[in-house]
C-alpha cells in the first residue's frame, strides 16, 4: 500500500445535518439562522463542498429553503426527530458513494481538512468509521473530546444502523462502538481552537460570528 493511501474525493458523499429541532435556539430552524451574513446551511455547504464529490442536506424542515442551495434534501426517514442517527440513515439511504462523511449545520469553523484528515485516518486503520476528537476544556484541563456527528463512515454500514434504530437505538457512540472505528485528533499545533465550536443558542451563534 503507498504511504498516502487515502480515499478518492469522489468517493465521499457529504452529508450537511440540519434536520434538529434547535430546541436550545429556540425552536428555530438552525441551518436557515444567519452566521456572517448568510445562512448557516450555505456557509457548511461551501466549506465542505470542496472535500467531497457530492453533496446531501438531511433536514425535516423548511425543505424549499434547503432546496434553493442547489443540493439535493432529504427528511428523516424516522418519525419524531430521533437525533443525529436518523439523518445519518437518511444520508446512507440516498448515498451512492462508498463513503459518506457527516457534518452539522451549528459548527461553521469546522476544518477544511476535515475530509483528508479523516479518510486518510480510516484507510490507515483498516476501519469501517472515523470520528474527529477535539480538545475541550474539562475542569481546568484540555482532553480530547469525539465530536460524533463529525464522521466518515462506510456507506454499506446502512443495514447495521437500519437495524440498531428500528430496534430504537439512538446513541451515536453506542451504534459505532459496534464497528471498527478509529478517532482522529484535531490538536496539531496548526489547528483552529475554535474549529469544532458549535452554537447551541443564538448568542453562542453570534458570539462565534465575532470571532
Ligand atoms: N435528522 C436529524 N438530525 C438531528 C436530529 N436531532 C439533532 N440532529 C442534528 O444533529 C446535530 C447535533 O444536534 P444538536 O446540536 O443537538 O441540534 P438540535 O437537536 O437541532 O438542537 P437542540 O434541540 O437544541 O438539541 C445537528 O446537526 C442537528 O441538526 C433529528 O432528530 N433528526
Ligand atoms: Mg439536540
Amino acid at each position: 500500500m503507498p504511504a498516502h493511501a487515502t480515499i478518492a474525493t469522489a468517493d465521499i458523499t457529504g452529508l450537511l445535518l440540519a434536520g434538529g429541532r434547535g430546541s436550545r435556539m429556540g425552536g428555530v430552524d438552525k441551518g436557515l439562522q444567519p452566521f456572517n451574513g448568510e445562512p448557516l446551511a450555505l456557509h457548511a455547504i461551501r466549506r465542505l463542498g470542496p472535500q467531497v464529490g457530492r453533496l446531501m442536506v438531511n433536514a425535516n424542515r423548511n425543505l424549499a429553503d434547503y432546496e434553493a442551495f442547489g443540493v439535493p434534501v432529504w427528511p428523516d426517514s424516522l418519525a419524531d426527530y430521533a437525533g443525529p442517527l436518523a439523518g445519518f440513515l437518511a444520508g446512507l439511504e440516498h448515498c451512492t458513494t462508498p463513503w459518506l462523511l457527516t457534518v452539522p449545520c451549528d459548527t461553521p469553523l469546522f476544518p477544511t481538512d476535515l475530509a483528508a484528515r479523516l479518510a486518510e485516518a480510516v484507510v490507515a486503520g483498516n476501519a469501517e468509521i472515523a470520528i474527529a476528537t477535539a480538545p475541550e476544556a474539562a475542569e481546568g484541563d484540555v482532553v480530547l473530546r469525539p465530536q460524533p456527528v463529525f464522521c466518515l463512515l462506510r456507506a454499506d454500514l446502512r443495514g447495521s444502523l437500519q437495524r440498531y434504530t428500528e430496534a430504537g437505538g439512538r446513541k451515536v457512540h453506542a451504534w459505532t462502538a459496534q464497528h471498527r472505528t478509529v478517532h482522529v485528533p484535531f490538536d496539531r499545533p496548526g489547528d483552529a481552537p475554535d474549529a469544532f465550536f458549535n452554537a447551541n443558542t443564538l448568542a453562542e451563534l453570534h458570539a462565534l460570528e465575532n470571532r
